[in-house]
């Protein structure tokens, strides 16, 4: 079963290998999350024109100079061998490597999720079905609608002033906890009391 982390992108190179649909959506998840990535194919479909500046498009095959400094990458050409090579080659040079069509030779996997701001919630099956990951989002994104976007920076923004202004653990504890039974307008009130 794969376990689930959240990662600071920042530092860290993204290189995408191939330029067909998958790679698509793997290239579109990554800008989400505002990181500018590599991609390296012979032939791009046309939707990777509309990305400008937030990619580099590299027309080439894949060659291992390509993947050499980058820490996490992606496998999603439609050549099984190409891909099967760069996941060993991934695999042996400690590097994070999402193989998509070989979840043996993957050492991560892309989950299905909801972004609102800072909220995440996010979907795996573990390879088991990657249809079913995505029902349970679509689902889930009613329940979960924009407003959790204010929701939740309004939610940060209260325990940070609780936290900064009171000293009792336990009392303070119980005022973060009881934040959540508030609706945002109650949220919106409970910040100006704070910014007295
Ligand atoms: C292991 C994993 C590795 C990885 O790519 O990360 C993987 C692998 C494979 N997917 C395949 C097929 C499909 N993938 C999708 C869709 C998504 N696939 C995604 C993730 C993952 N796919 C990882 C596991 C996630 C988990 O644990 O649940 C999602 C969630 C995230 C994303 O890719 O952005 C995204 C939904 C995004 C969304 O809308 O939320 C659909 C449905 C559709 O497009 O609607 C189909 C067709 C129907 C079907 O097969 O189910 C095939 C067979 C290819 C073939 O037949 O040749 C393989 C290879 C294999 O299974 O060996
Ligand atoms: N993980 C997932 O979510 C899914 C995975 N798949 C798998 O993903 C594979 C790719 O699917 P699509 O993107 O739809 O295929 P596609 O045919 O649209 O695109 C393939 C891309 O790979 C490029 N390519 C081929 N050889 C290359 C090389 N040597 N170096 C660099 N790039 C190369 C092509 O130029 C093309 O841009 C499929 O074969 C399928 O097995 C399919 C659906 C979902």
């Amino acid at each position: 079963m794969f376990y689930s982390i959240n990662l600071e992108l920042d530092k860290f190179e993204v290189v995408i290998i191939g330029g067909g649909e998958v790679a698509y959506r793997k290239c579109k998840n990554f800008i989400d999350f505002n990181k500018k990535v590599k991609v390296i194919a012979p032939k791009f479909i046309k939707e990777f024109q509309g990305l400008r500046d937030k990619v580099e498009l590299i027309e080439d095959i894949y060659k291992e100079e390509y993947i050499k400094d980058s820490f996490i990458v992606v496998a999603a050409t439609n050549n099984k061998d190409v891909n099967k090579a760069i996941g060993e080659y991934c695999n042996l040079n400690n590097k994070l490597v999402n193989v998509v069509d070989s979840i043996e030779l993957s050492n991560y996997t892309v989950p299905s999720y909801i972004k609102r701001g800072d909220l995440l919630i996010s979907v795996s099956t573990s390879g088991k079905s990657p249809s079913l990951s995505r029902k349970i989002k679509e689902d889930l994104e009613s329940q979960y609608d924009d407003s959790y976007e204010e929701y939740i920076n309004l939610l940060g923004e209260v325990r940070r002033k609780i936290i900064a202004q009171v000293d009792d653990a336990t009392i303070r504890r119980n005022l973060i906890k009881n934040l959540i039974n508030l609706n945002l307008k109650e949220l919106r009130e409970e910040k100006n009391k704070y910014s007295k």
